[in-house]
């Protein structure tokens, strides 16, 4: 297959990880026999500093006419701590995932079984964990309107959602679940906000269209406490903007580190594969920041393009590396391997997998793809 794929690494961290999916993706197109071409741009504080703008006009047109997009992480100190800068790198993700129509955000959580000891939690409670959560994201409270009066100190952030908007990501949702457990949770705030009890009348809708699938409620506080104490009762979590980035961040801590987990952002015609972590900028050019989430984003570039043995290829690489603990020091403290190094590792074992490989071979308790 022939991919045009535009690389935006990004600041901080993202230009490094991103580097090591793109070694990887090499091994694949070697092994397999494809043909990727990957065209870099700016976004983020660099392309401020250099260009003055968050999202150039030329990284929008490459990546409309890309075929995929990979994306590194973007933010900077210097803008985080500046409250009164109008431009920020952060911007230009936004426009970015608006312009492109990304509107479903899809953010797998798996806790693999070779790293489980390194979860701060209680290993019982978390070893079956398999969820994916759809983030709705190009709308809400991240795009609302905003003010900030300077007479009065009066800031606004205004959260809303048509009916569109929440009817499409739950089709994606309610999609997903008939081929996983059958399950969907709507996480809103029910009790409290005009736009989560939109969601719900959405929502409870179109669920009459799947009757196949379970539909259960909660609301964000609980869900958060649930996700902790029982996460293994999860299946496809689909939430807005806002709840769906931070109960992510918090699944993270199931895997293990949030330098594990992938994400995809499509819509109907464009699709980016990205970490959910940030530009974790103390790490940047230390070599110390871990690429897996970055590498299983381009594994799940690959299964957009229903390259599946070829997502598989690159999942058991992963595994692999977790198996012989080549791990960056976020999973083991004490390791001495490097953002490079564990990129190198898994890029070389990319392989076909014959028939009879399974997964559990690596003393991984997966199916294959389930991870991603
Ligand atoms: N999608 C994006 O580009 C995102 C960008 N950001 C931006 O990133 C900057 C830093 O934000 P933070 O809140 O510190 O979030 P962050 O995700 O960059 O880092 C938080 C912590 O997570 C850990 N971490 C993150 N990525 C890791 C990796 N690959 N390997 C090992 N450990 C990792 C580190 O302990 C780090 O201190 C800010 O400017 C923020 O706006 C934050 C979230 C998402
Ligand atoms: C930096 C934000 C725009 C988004 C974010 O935190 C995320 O998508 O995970
Ligand atoms: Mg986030």
């Amino acid at each position: 297959m022939r991919l045009e794929i535009a690389v935006l690494g990004g600041d901080g961290i993202g230009p490094e990880v991103v580097a090591q999916s793109l070694k990887c993706l090499r091994s694949v197109e070697e092994t397999f026999g494809h043909s990727f071409k990957f065209k870099k741009a700016l976004i983020g504080a660099e392309a401020i500093d250099k260009k003055g703008t968050p999202l150039p006009e030329d990284t929008l047109k490459l990546c409309k006419n890309s075929d995929a997009i990979l994306f590194g992480a973007i933010g900077m100190p210097k803008y985080d701590g500046n409250p009164d800068s109008k431009i920020w790198p952060e911007q230009g993700l936004l426009r970015l995932r608006k312009e492109l129509d990304l509107f479903a955000n899809i953010r797998p959580v798996k806790v693999f079984p070779a790293l489980i000891k390194q979860s701060p939690l209680n290993k019982k409670l978390i070893k079956h964990t398999d969820l994916v959560i759809y983030r709705e994201l190009s709308g809400g409270i991240y795009y609302g309107n905003k003010s900030m009066d300077s007479g009065t100190n009066i800031a606004t952030d205004t959260c809303s959602y048509s009916e569109d908007e929440i009817s499409r990501i739950t089709h994606l949702a309610f999609k997903a679940a008939k081929n996983r457990r059958k399950k969907v949770t709507l996480v809103d705030k029910a009790n409290v906000l005009e736009t989560s009890r939109l969601w719900r009348r959405v929502v409870r809708s179109i669920a009459k269209s799947y009757p196949e699938i379970e539909l259960e409620t909660l609301f964000i506080d609980n869900a958060a406490v649930q996700m902790i104490l029982n996460p293994s009762q999860f299946d496809v979590i689909l939430t807005d903007n806002m709840f769906g980035d931070i109960l992510s961040d918090q699944g993270s801590v199931l895997a293990g580190s949030i330098g594990l987990l992938p994400s995809a952002s499509v819509g109907t015609e464009h699709a980016m594969f990205e970490p959910i972590h940030g530009s974790y900028p103390d790490a940047k050019d230390k070599n110390i920041a871990n690429p897996v989430a970055a590498i299983l984003s381009a594994g799940m570039l690959l299964q957009h393009f229903k390259l599946n043995e070829e997502a598989d290829a690159l999942v058991a690489a992963v595994l692999k590396s977790f198996s012989k603990k080549i791990v960056t020091p976020d999973i083991m403290g004490s390791s001495k391997y490097g953002t490079n190094y564990v990129g190198d590792f898994i890029a070389d074992n990319i392989m076909e997998l014959d028939d009879n490989f399974n997964m559990n071979d690596e003393n991984i308790d997966l199916g294959k793809s389930t991870i991603i």
